[in-house]
C-alpha cells in the first residue's frame, strides 16, 4: 500500500506521535529513503536512523537541520510540542518550495496561526491523528488550510491511511475528535490500569492482574478492530442476563461513569481551546 506513495516526506520532531506515524508508514512499505526525520538529541537521531534504516538528521543548532529536512520534502510533518510548532514553522520557511505542503499534528494549533508563520500561499493542512499508528490502525483527521487543494487533501489521505483511518473534519471539530481519538488511547490504557488495580484489589497478584487487564483490553480492541464490529453488541455478548458483568455494568452506570467520561473528555476539549488562547499571537 505504501509503494503507491511517492512523495519525499520529513518528520520534524519525531517523538511518540511523529515517531508513530513514521514507524506506520515503513510498516505499510513507505520505501525508507523517501523519509527523513528531525530530533534534537544526537544519541536518539542514531538510534532512530538504526532501528528504521532513515535519514535522521540532528543538531545542537536545530535551525539547520529541520530546513535540510524541509527543504528536501514534499510533505513535512510538523511533530513538536504546541508551544514550539510556529518557531519550527518559522525556521523552515525559507527553505519550503512553495508546494510543499506542511501538515501539523500539533493540538490547539489553528490552521490560521501555522498560515502566519509559514510563507503566503504554503498549503497547511491540520491533522490530529493518536499512536496506534504505529500499527496502522491510528485515527488521522485531516482539515484543509487556504491552499490545500482537493488534489493535496488527497495526496495526505493517501500518505496518512497507511497508518490507520483518515477522516476530513472542518477545522472547528478538532478539539472535539482529539478528545475521542488524539486522547483515547491513553483512556484505553487508564481503563486496563484501573482493571489491574481491581484484579489487586480482588486478591490477585499484581502480575497476574497486570496481564490478565493487559490482554483483555487489547483482546477486546481486537474485535472491535474487525469489520462491522460494534461496541454495544460486543458489549451484549458478554452480559448474561442477571449474571456477573451484568451486575458490572449497572454498578458503571450508577456510579455516573458515562458521565465521569464525558467529563474528562469536555476537560481535553476546553484545554486544547485555552492553549489555543494561550500560544496565538505567540
Ligand atoms: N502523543 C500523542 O498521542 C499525540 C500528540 N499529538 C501532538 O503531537 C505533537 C508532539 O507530541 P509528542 O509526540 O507527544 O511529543 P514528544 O515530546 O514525544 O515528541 C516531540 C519531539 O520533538 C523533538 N523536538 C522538539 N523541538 C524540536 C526541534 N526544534 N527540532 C527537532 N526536533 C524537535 C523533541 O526532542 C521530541 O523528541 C504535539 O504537538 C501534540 O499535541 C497529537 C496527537 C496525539
Ligand atoms: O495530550 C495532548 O495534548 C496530545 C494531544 C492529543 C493527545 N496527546
Amino acid at each position: 500500500m505504501g509503494n503507491n506513495i511517492s512523495q519525499h516526506i520529513a518528520f520534524l520532531g519525531c517523538g511518540s506521535m511523529n515517531g508513530a506515524i513514521l514507524t506506520g508508514l515503513l510498516a505499510a512499505g513507505v520505501p525508507s529513503g523517501q523519509v527523513t526525520a528531525t530530533v534534537r538529541d544526537p544519541e536518539k537521531a542514531a538510534n532512530l536512523a538504526k532501528r528504521h534504516g532513515v535519514q535522521v538528521l540532528s543538531s545542537t543548532e536545530e535551525t539547520e537541520a529541520n530546513r535540510q529536512a524541509a527543504g528536501g520534502a514534499d510533505v513535512v510533518l510538523l511533530g513538536v510540542k504546541p508551544v514550539g510548532i510556529l518557531d519550527l514553522a518559522r525556521q523552515i520557511s525559507p527553505a519550503l518550495k512553495p508546494g510543499t505542503v506542511v501538515i501539523s499534528v500539533a493540538a490547539a494549533i489553528s490552521i490560521d496561526m501555522l498560515e502566519a508563520a509559514l510563507p503566503q500561499g504554503q498549503p497547511v493542512i491540520r491533522s490530529m491523528p493518536n499512536t496506534p499508528s504505529s500499527l496502522g490502525r491510528g485515527v488521522l483527521s485531516i482539515s484543509a488550510g487556504t491552499h490545500a487543494t482537493a488534489e493535496l487533501m488527497e495526496q495526505a489521505r493517501t500518505i496518512l491511511s497507511a497508518a490507520g483511518t483518515v477522516v476530513e473534519i472542518p477545522e472547528d471539530q478538532v478539539d472535539a475528535l482529539s478528545a475521542v481519538s488524539g486522547s483515547g488511547p491513553a483512556y484505553a490504557f487508564y481503563l486496563a490500569e484501573a482493571m489491574a488495580a481491581a484484579g489487586v484489589k480482588l486478591g490477585l497478584e499484581e502480575d497476574l492482574a497486570k496481564l490478565l487487564a493487559t490482554q483483555t483490553v487489547a483482546g477486546a480492541g481486537y474485535m472491535l478492530a474487525e469489520e462491522g464490529a460494534d461496541a454495544t453488541a460486543l458489549r451484549k455478548a458478554v452480559t448474561s442476563p442477571n449474571g456477573t458483568t451484568e451486575r458490572a455494568i449497572a454498578t458503571f452506570d450508577e456510579q455516573g461513569l458515562p458521565d465521569i467520561i464525558a467529563a474528562g473528555a469536555q476537560a481535553a476539549a476546553e484545554r486544547a481551546g485555552a492553549i489555543t488562547k494561550e500560544l496565538d499571537g505567540r
